[in-house]
């Protein structure tokens, strides 16, 4: 990527939740936070955005002092919220940042924790797979920023003033994950998207800064399928910290059906990931996320075209990966 007035993004995507990284290094000056959340809007606008616009931007910076990792991620959400973590994106920033390293094994800086990442086998021909440690996980309510009257956490409860019939646990890992598990019916009903977008309404009083809300489908034992509702965005093909959430509740509540330590596959509408649930001495939860890191395309776009939304000269330039993603995708088709 070059210098210049001239912005250079990657696009990629992990089981389909796709984003743009945008590596500050390349910029002739730091954007603020402000135009860091007017560019994720402008970009990723499915209709008017950036070549069909995407769930966020990934922002690749310089890490700070505190951190032991050389570079650090930022999540923007497509509203332009900013998330603490993204478990999809991390895969395809670590990556981006191990090809540009020559690393194989690393930290990544995110907003609250340094998380390893690590290359991994590839899923198929031409599907690049990477892991992530998803961490660190709190059941807390304070840390979901959650309002429930003497609920000081949510561990497969019934909540009738929300949605009668569901019973709903809740985690962060860090960000804030509802989840429920239900049957074929009612994962591809309505109900989903009616429960989460009135929890991220920004008016509700029991996750008034939203939450990511997923409906979980026991496949078989050891194979999940989740459906997400993702805060700042809606809808996405997979959310891979909600997948996670989701791996973490599912062994909690199936002891039966999966141990910690055991490899879980998790089906979501744009692909497949694998998780493992690990528990360290202090009791403290932490999840594998394995999964495609793709890079679709190669982008430049002048940087005060972008920032005013005029994406009509950008250039587009396509790596040839997302044949081999989509072919993969087809031969899960055929074996689910
Ligand atoms: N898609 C991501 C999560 C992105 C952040 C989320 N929308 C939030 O606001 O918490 C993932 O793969 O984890």
């Amino acid at each position: 990527m070059n210098g210049g007035t001239m912005m250079e993004l990657l696009k990629v995507h992990g089981s389909g939740n796709d984003f743009f990284i945008l590596d500050e290094k390349n910029l002739e000056s730091p954007l603020n936070d402000q135009q860091l959340s007017s560019l994720a809007q402008k970009v990723c606008d499915r209709k008017q955005g950036l070549h069909g616009g995407a769930d966020g931007i990934l922002l690749v910076t310089k890490s700070d002092l505190t951190s032991q990792a050389a570079e650090k991620m930022r999540v923007i959400n497509s509203d332009g919220s900013e998330a603490s973590m993204c478990g999809n994106g991390i895969r395809t920033v670590a990556r981006y940042l191990s090809s540009k390293n020559q690393q194989t094994d690393f930290k990544i800086q995110t907003m609250y924790a340094d998380l390893e990442v690590k290359k991994e086998n590839e899923f198929a021909p031409g599907v690049k797979v990477f892991s992530a440690e998803i961490s660190p996980v709190s059941f807390a309510a304070k840390d979901l920023k959650m309002h429930f009257p003497k609920k000081n956490q949510l561990l497969d409860q019934s909540l009738p003033e929300l949605a009668p019939g569901f019973k709903f646990s809740a985690v962060a890992v860090p960000n804030p994950h509802l989840i429920t598990f239900v049957d074929h019916q009612q994962l591809i009903g309505p109900k989903l998207g009616e429960i989460a977008s009135y929890l991220n309404d920004g008016k509700n009083p029991y996750f008034p800064d939203g939450v990511n809300v997923s409906f979980v489908e026991v496949l078989t034992k050891d194979k999940i399928f989740v459906r997400t509702y993702e805060r700042g965005v809606g809808f996405t093909n997979a959310c891979g910290t909600a997948m996670s959430a989701a791996s973490l509740i599912y062994v909690m509540l199936y002891p039966h059906n999966i141990n910690l330590e055991q490899r879980l596959t998790v089906i979501n509408p744009g692909g497949m990931v694998k998780t493992i649930v690990h528990q360290r001495t202090d009791g403290a939860y932490w999840i594998s996320l394995i999964g495609n890191a793709t890079f679709v395309a190669r982008v430049t776009v002048a940087q005060p075209a972008a920032l005013a939304g005029d994406f009509s000269q950008a250039t587009w330039q396509a790596t040839g990966e997302q044949a081999a993603y989509e072919k993969f995708v087809r031969g899960l088709d055929s074996e689910f």
